[in-house]
């Protein structure tokens, strides 16, 4: 550890002005390479950057970081903001402390542009490599990402608020992810089929082209690795736009696939709100859009794709059941309960927030359930005990307390939680902490138990039969998850057959193996991230008929 915590400690009122690329890169700025673009003229400084070996910095404290390196990526290297034509930045928070992290440079029709013709241009070279030497590259992605897990960790919780804990998780996703598909790249392949006087025909698997990525803030470097991998192993480029609230950590996956070897300009990073994004969805040398965020948003990002007929990939929000039979283990159901609402300070689209629990086990659940919460450790994120962080923003906290406030007007009973939460820690006094929260006398009518809430709060339902339970649990416009708690077999698998949802979780919750896809039914999204399946959203099928013989006309 090349500059530890205790510098800080020491010093709490000072911030370290440590750049990232103090943490990442091998030079000084003045010894970065500086290029133009061979692929866009884009008249913008890229600075190229490359990873430190494990003798830098390993990691950095709350509260004390500020970044200064701009964020976009395109052409191979981190991109300066234009000094013409440039968009005001936008401040980034770090959400444990309320402080400005660094300034978002949003890009506009220029950017966005030259970022694409980075990506088209990088596209040529990619599409023609092996899937085995595609494959290659990506697995010395994968081993990057595993070298530099604890860096870029600390970054996601310095820049998303989740604790370090879940954020060494999520880096290990992501590496699987990359790992995953770098071996399916060599696998993909067409069909032979023999036809009529020894002509045949066959398949090609190819690629779409430049793909779209857009991505929202509570899993920033998982998501971009969720796009980008499948993506890439298919033979595309891709532009990726991080949500504004997450921006650093897919620039550090930007510049690791450039360090592992992908031609430049394939994985780029444009930075931006809702008018970037929508420059990218209508974006005609586009060909498609993978997006995650809420349903209001899918909707939009739809619509604009529509109009060029570009395919996309929607994985939108949830407000998933998980039920709990009473003769389930009890402590695993509590268990999987903590796991399906307060990962992530709740912020997680498949979370089973609507908790239908039978009613004869409804008491001892709650006192457990309850019990439990309230030692769940809130605080810094970066400390190794801290289970809950901060949530993302100060409004979106506030709108959550909202939310527990409402379902207290409606008649449901805060148990737990549901507070501002205050740490001693000085430094923590601005951040965005609450308590977890259990809710109970919850009806379905309540707008706690209806819409997405996106924070630590849980929603307790009594339930008596598995027809009324089944019929209650389907009863929402959304369908991307769904949990089961039950010892009987039988009744497992009829449960999993009938709820309407994209995922089902027996006797568990919120495992992600990136073998098996994910993704929504109904409003929560349609098309799938992870597993082999999909391949089939990246890339599409020719088919090719070669005739052996002379042509039979009829003219
Ligand atoms: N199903 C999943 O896999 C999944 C995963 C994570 C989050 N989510 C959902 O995401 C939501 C929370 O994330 P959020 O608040 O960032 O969502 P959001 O819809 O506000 O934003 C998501 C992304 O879309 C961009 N965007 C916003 N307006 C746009 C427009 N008009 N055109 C193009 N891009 C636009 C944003 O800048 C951001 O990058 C929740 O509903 C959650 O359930 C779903
Ligand atoms: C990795 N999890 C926990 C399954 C979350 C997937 C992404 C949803 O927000």
């Amino acid at each position: 550890m090349a500059i530890s915590c205790s510098v800080d400690r020491d010093t709490p009122s000072s911030i370290m002005a440590i750049s990232l690329f103090a943490l990442i890169r091998t030079s000084t700025p003045s010894e970065m390479l500086q290029q133009s673009c061979s692929a866009a003229q884009t008249g913008l400084e890229i600075l190229r950057t490359r990873l430190l070996p494990s003798t830098v910095i390993r990691s950095a404290c709350t509260g004390t970081l500020q970044l200064k390196e701009p964020l976009n990526f395109w052409c191979g290297g981190r991109v300066k903001p234009s000094t013409k034509d440039a968009r005001p930045s936008e401040p980034v928070y770090e959400p444990a402390t309320g402080r400005v992290l660094c300034e978002m440079f949003p890009c506009g029709p220029a950017e966005v542009e030259q970022a694409v013709q980075s990506a088209q241009s990088a596209f040529k070279t990619w599409s023609q490599m092996s899937g085995m030497e595609r494959g290659r590259v990506m697995l010395e992605a994968a081993r990057i990402i595993r070298e530099q897990r604890e860096e870029i960790a600390n970054m996601e919780v310095i820049n998303n608020g989740k604790s370090i804990f879940e954020a060494r998780i999520d880096i290990d996703i992501a590496w699987q992810c990359i790992e995953y598909y770098a071996g399916i790249a060599g696998t993909l392949a067409g069909q032979h089929v023999q036809l009529p006087g020894g002509s045949f025909a066959y398949t090609r698997r190819e690629p779409l082209g430049v793909c779209v990525g857009i991505g929202a803030w509570n899993y920033p470097f998982q998501i971009a690795a969720w796009k980008s991998a499948p993506a890439l192993a298919c033979g595309n480029a891709m532009v990726f736009k991080p949500s504004p609230m997450t921006p650093v950590t897919a620039v550090i996956l930007a510049e690791i696939y450039a360090q592992a070897g992908v031609p430049e300009g394939l994985f780029n990073v444009v930075q931006g709100s809702a008018e970037t994004g929508s420059l990218l969805c209508l974006h005609p040398g586009v060909a498609k859009v993978s997006f995650t965020g809420s349903v209001p948003t899918g909707i939009k990002i739809m619509e604009m794709s529509a109009k060029h007929v570009k395919p996309v990939t929607l994985e939108l929000g949830g407000k998933s059941p998980l039920i709990i039979f009473s003769d389930c283990s009890l402590e695993n159901a509590v268990n999987g309960a903590l796991m399906a609402n307060f990962l992530s300070q709740g912020e997680v689209c498949c979370n089973g927030t609507r908790v239908f629990v039978q009613r004869d086990i409804l008491e001892p659940f709650l006192e457990e359930v309850v019990k439990k919460t309230r030692g769940i450790k809130i605080g810094d994120p970066l400390q190794e005990g801290t289970r809950m962080g901060a949530l993302i923003s100060k409004p979106h906290l506030d709108r959550v307390l909202g939310f527990v406030r409402q379902a207290k007007q409606q008649g449901a009973t805060v148990l737990c939680g549901g507070e501002p939460y205050v740490s001693e820690d000085p430094k923590l006094k601005s951040g965005y902490f609450m308590s977890p929260c259990v809710l109970s006398n919850c009806t379905d009518e309540m707008t706690c138990v209806k819409e997405e809430i996106f924070g630590p709060v849980m929603s307790v339902l009594p339930f008596d039969t598995e027809e009324e339970v089944l019929q209650r649990a389907n009863n929402t416009t959304f369908g991307l998850a769904s949990g089961v708690f039950t010892r009987d077999v039988s009744r497992a698998h009829r449960m999993a057959a009938k709820l309407q949802a994209g995922t089902c979780f027996v006797n568990t919750y919120n495992a992600s193996p990136v073998e098996m896809p994910f993704g929504g039914y109904k409003m929560s999204g349609f098309g799938r991230e992870n597993g082999t399946v999909t391949v089939e959203y990246y890339s599409q099928l020719k088919t090719v008929i070669m005739e052996m013989g002379d042509v039979e006309s009829p003219f």
